[in-house]
């Protein structure tokens, strides 16, 4: 009898071993009981077709797919003859080592308080796993967190707000530039600008004039430009090592848009050796940069490496500038679309602050109607639209499940800001659903609801900071000045595409309006 060739042996083997694989994945895993499409429980290249080839989409598969298994759970069981007490479609296995659950009841058991738990993933999706937001372990990210609470306080914010109130006073100057050339001007660019100028000064002690730049030129290009690469590296994680080793001039020629990036990632790495030697680069008048913050912690010296700096500082832009600049966007959208909210919004600001010309955070705090419209527009923006996995080293019993310890378990924030029985009409900004002390049907703060910032020991760090700079630029917008939309609509303002952050139609231009200063 002839011996098998090496290549029979080698396809053999490699046959059995995917055959095995399946078989094991959809029969003998922990998680083969759970509902969900077979191919996503067998390969994650049912989540890479939706998020590479569909660029982003998988976010809206899944909510197809609750709808789905809760549909399929019903008529089974009606034509089994049994009346359901629960259907599993809020639960379903989205790949194969991960559950996904759609119920907004069950956010703070996935995300508790006091509870420092693994977050799977998000290191390879940024390749930058030295930045608080994606470090997986939990008590390396609770010592890293620590160290940095007293940066993003609201006592720091206060000593900080001189210089946010300049930014937004420039931001005023420039509207006003439009104003004179009767010229629109468009918000989706401006924000991410006046965002990023704000960032760059609290935390590095110095901006790039983002705001005054003729075309608010930003990092806004760069984060839409490559923000699919991150649902690549989730599934080729060794795609940011290569392109770390590639020269910049050839990223640049491969992506131009992402030129400010990489400028800001240079000279990161430059102000970082800097620090480490024990210069203070900072040229504004701020307190401290966030790399002083660091290295004058009790953090231990592998946190307090020039990469690990890198990483955060990586981190905390893109944590900070698009979340609060979409948030914006969809504010300002909303209130200038909509001139009841208007007229009420700046009657209420005309009433807060009588001279135009001063603008202070306190009465702008105190001002319901604008709360709720940062409200309404923070619960549409979502802050990030991505999955958020938790490990839990207990097993979780949600329902008839038990989904096993150490499971990686997501909730999508969308889901929760478009539960049609906690916000109804969910697509529609209605501020007032946030005035007087609103509850759901059955007693429960709306506001436990409103979970944008995240929930739990890893929610948004920058909160504070997200609201001062809301309040003050809202405020100075809707005080002195009126506007018309020019081509925008809705959909500039609407999450087309889940890249980690919702970002809208590549093909939208932006909310673009024509500006007019109010005289009373
Ligand atoms: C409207 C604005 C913002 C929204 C909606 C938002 C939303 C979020 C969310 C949902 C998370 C939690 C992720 C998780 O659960 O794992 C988060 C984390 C974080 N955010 Fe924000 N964010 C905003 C603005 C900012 C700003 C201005 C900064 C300042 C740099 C910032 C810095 C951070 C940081 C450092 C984390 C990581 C916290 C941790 O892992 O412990 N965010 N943000």
């Amino acid at each position: 009898m002839a011996s098998p060739s090496l290549t029979g042996v080698v396809v053999f083997a490699f046959v059995a071993y995917w055959f095995g694989l399946v078989l094991y994945r959809l029969s003998f895993h922990p998680l083969a009981k759970f509902p969900g499409p077979r191919l996503a429980a067998v390969t994650s290249w049912y989540e890479a077709y939706y998020e590479i080839v569909k660029n982003g989409q998988y976010s809206k598969k899944i909510s197809q797919l609750h709808d789905q298994y809760g549909v399929c759970a019903f008529n089974c069981n009606i034509s089994r003859g049994r009346w359901l007490t629960t259907v599993s479609g809020p639960i379903i296995r989205v790949t194969p080592h991960e559950i996904h659950i759609r119920d907004s009841r069950f956010f703070d058991h996935v995300y508790p308080k006091n509870v420092h738990l693994l977050k799977e993933g998000w290191d390879k999706r940024f390749g930058s796993e030295g930045g608080l937001l994606p470090t997986p372990d939990a008590q390396v990210h609770k010592r890293r967190r620590a160290a940095l609470s007293s940066m993003f306080s609201r006592r720091s914010i206060i000593e900080f707000v001189h210089i946010i109130h300049r930014h937004v006073e420039t931001f005023s100057t420039r509207m006003r530039e439009f104003e004179g050339r009767k010229e629109p001007l468009n918000l989706t660019h401006a924000f991410p600008a006046l965002t990023g100028d704000i960032i760059m000064d609290y935390f590095f002690g110095f901006n790039y004039g983002q705001l005054k730049d003729p075309e608010f030129a930003s990092f806004h290009e760069a984060f839409i430009k490559i923000g699919g690469t991150g649902h690549v590296a989730t599934q080729f994680p060794a795609i940011f090592p290569i392109m770390n080793s590639m020269p910049d001039f050839i990223t640049e020629w491969l992506q131009p848009a992402a030129k400010p990036l990489l400028k800001f990632k240079r000279d990161q790495r430059d102000v970082i050796a800097r620090y480490l030697k024990g210069e203070d680069v900072k040229v504004n008048d701020a307190n401290k940069t966030i790399f002083q913050e660091i290295l004058g912690s009790k953090l231990p010296p592998e946190d307090k490496t020039q990469q690990r700096l890198e990483d955060e500082a990586q981190i905390v832009v893109g944590g900070g500038v698009e979340t609060t600049a979409f948030a914006l966007a969809i504010a300002a959208f909303h209130i200038i679309n909509k001139p009841e909210v208007y007229e009420r919004l700046h009657a209420d600001l005309v009433k807060a602050i009588p001279n135009r010309a001063t603008l202070e955070l306190q009465p702008l705090e105190q001002m319901p109607y604008l709360k709720a419209c940062i409200m309404e527009a923070v619960r549409m923006g979502y802050g990030l639209s991505a999955r958020n996995p938790r490990t839990h080293d207990k097993p979780i019993r949600y329902k008839e499940w038990v989904i096993p310890a150490n499971t990686c378990v997501s909730m999508s924030i969308p889901d929760l800001s478009h539960d049609e029985e906690i916000f109804p009409q969910s697509r529609e900004f209605i501020p007032e659903r946030w005035l007087g002390d609103p509850k759901t049907d059955d007693g429960i703060p709306l506001d436990r609801f409103m979970v944008s910032f995240g929930r739990g020991t890893r929610s948004c760090l920058g909160i504070t900071l997200a609201w001062t700079e809301l309040y003050l630029t809202l405020g100075m917008m809707f005080r002195r000045f009126k506007f018309e939309l020019f081509e925008a609509d809705v959909t500039d303002v609407e999450m087309a595409h889940d890249f980690f952050i919702p970002v809208t139609s590549l093909n939208s231009k932006g909310v673009r309006v024509f500006v007019t200063s109010t005289t009373d």
